[in-house]
């Protein structure tokens, strides 16, 4: 699936397929100001680590727009919108890393309808490259799968959190579309039930069988033989190969030990931060209670009652079998990060 991330030129709008509404309803929300996009990506109108930094970069040109209708002083106004775009989600290092590549194309004292025309062209160029990641993990993701294979994943990695096809379920529609049959278990993901809603939504419309089980059912099913393998995709990964995903797969990660089941992580180079040597120093996004005291709209914990709501975990890197990126599958330390991602050692 694609479509799901445009950009309006003639309009400079951002146009996302509302994700807080699927599977119930395929919406489009229009992001025209900094603010639009700051609210859409706060309350995960659009989410998933590659797409924030897609809608990121898009924002930009937007930011721009508005800056120079503040005034005289555009480059400092347009620098202050940045900030709070690179504010908006803490964890997903993607979204910081789009805006200093579109940082880094606005060369000091240029004119603004230079930069506009370089911002647009290079947000498509981002958008496009995060497909073509997404296609080359797939091709080398789908080697690990065999033909027959329960797949478990956890949240949603797919077309929907990416600029096209996905990270996680990339390398399962790659692995169908090289003629593996593939089924996948998606968890379903409190609070937000992204497994439940986006990654059942995606595979069902391809075809793909999809069952989607509880989180705390993931024991039960590793147990008794109906998981091969374990793919998810990243928000963060340190530079020892430490990896933040959504809250939950570090404990997916610890029984796939266990149980002896390959646990793999999906993600492009834009998902890398190799300035922290490893997941502790990776922040981690506190959400708003409501998502944990209410469900579908109805309380279910008692007023007054205190909720946590941490939206990320850390899988120790020696839990990962194999990290699959845009240049292969790689191991999860150190020395082969920073060889296959550029870093000096
Ligand atoms: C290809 S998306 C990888 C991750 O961003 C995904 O697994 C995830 O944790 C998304 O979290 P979300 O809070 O829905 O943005």
């Amino acid at each position: 699936m694609d479509g799901h991330i445009r950009f309006d030129t003639k309009d400079c709008a951002l146009l996302l397929l509302d994700q807080r509404r699927l599977p119930l309803a395929e919406e489009t929300f229009a992001c025209r100001t900094v603010d639009d996009v700051v609210y859409a990506l706060r309350t995960m109108v659009v989410r998933g680590a590659p797409a924030i930094g897609v809608s990121a970069a898009y924002a930009c040109r937007i930011a721009l727009k508005e800056a120079l209708a503040a005034g005289s002083d555009w480059a400092e106004a347009l620098h202050s919108l940045l900030d709070r775009l690179v504010r908006a989600r803490p964890t997903a290092v993607n979204l910081a890393w789009a805006v200093n590549r579109m940082r880094a194309a606005w060369k000091p004292g240029c004119d603004p309808r230079d930069l506009a025309r370089t911002w647009e062209a290079l947000a498509l160029e981002i958008h496009a490259e995060d497909v073509a990641m997404n296609r080359a993990m797939g091709r080398f993701g789908a080697e690990l799968l065999d033909d027959g294979d329960t797949v478990m994943t956890h949240c949603n990695a797919g077309a929907l959190a990416t600029g096209g096809h996905g990270t996680a379920l990339g390398v399962i529609r790659s692995a169908v579309e090289a003629g593996k049959k593939i089924s996948v278990i998606a968890n379903e993901t409190r609070p937000f039930l992204q497994g439940a809603r986006l990654t059942a939504y995606e595979l069902h419309r391809d075809g793909i069988p999809v069952t989607v089980a509880c989180d705390n059912a993931c024991s039960q099913l590793m147990k008794t033989g109906r998981v091969q393998k374990v793919v998810v995709g990243a928000d963060r990964i340190a530079a020892n190969g430490d990896t933040a995903n959504k809250i939950g797969t570090s404990g997916v990660a610890l029984l796939a030990r266990h149980y002896g089941i390959p646990f793999y992580v999906a993600a492009p180079g834009s998902t890398f931060d190799l300035s922290i040597p490893d997941g502790s120093h990776i922040p981690i996004e506190e959400r708003t209670p409501e998502e944990v005291t209410h469900a579908g709209g109805t309380r279910v914990v008692p007023e007054g009652v205190a909720v946590v709501n941490e939206a990320f975990d850390v899988t120790e890197s020696g839990l990962i079998t194999g990290i699959v990126t845009e240049k292969g599958v790689i191991r999860p330390d150190r020395e082969s990060i920073l060889r296959a991602m550029g870093g000096a050692p």
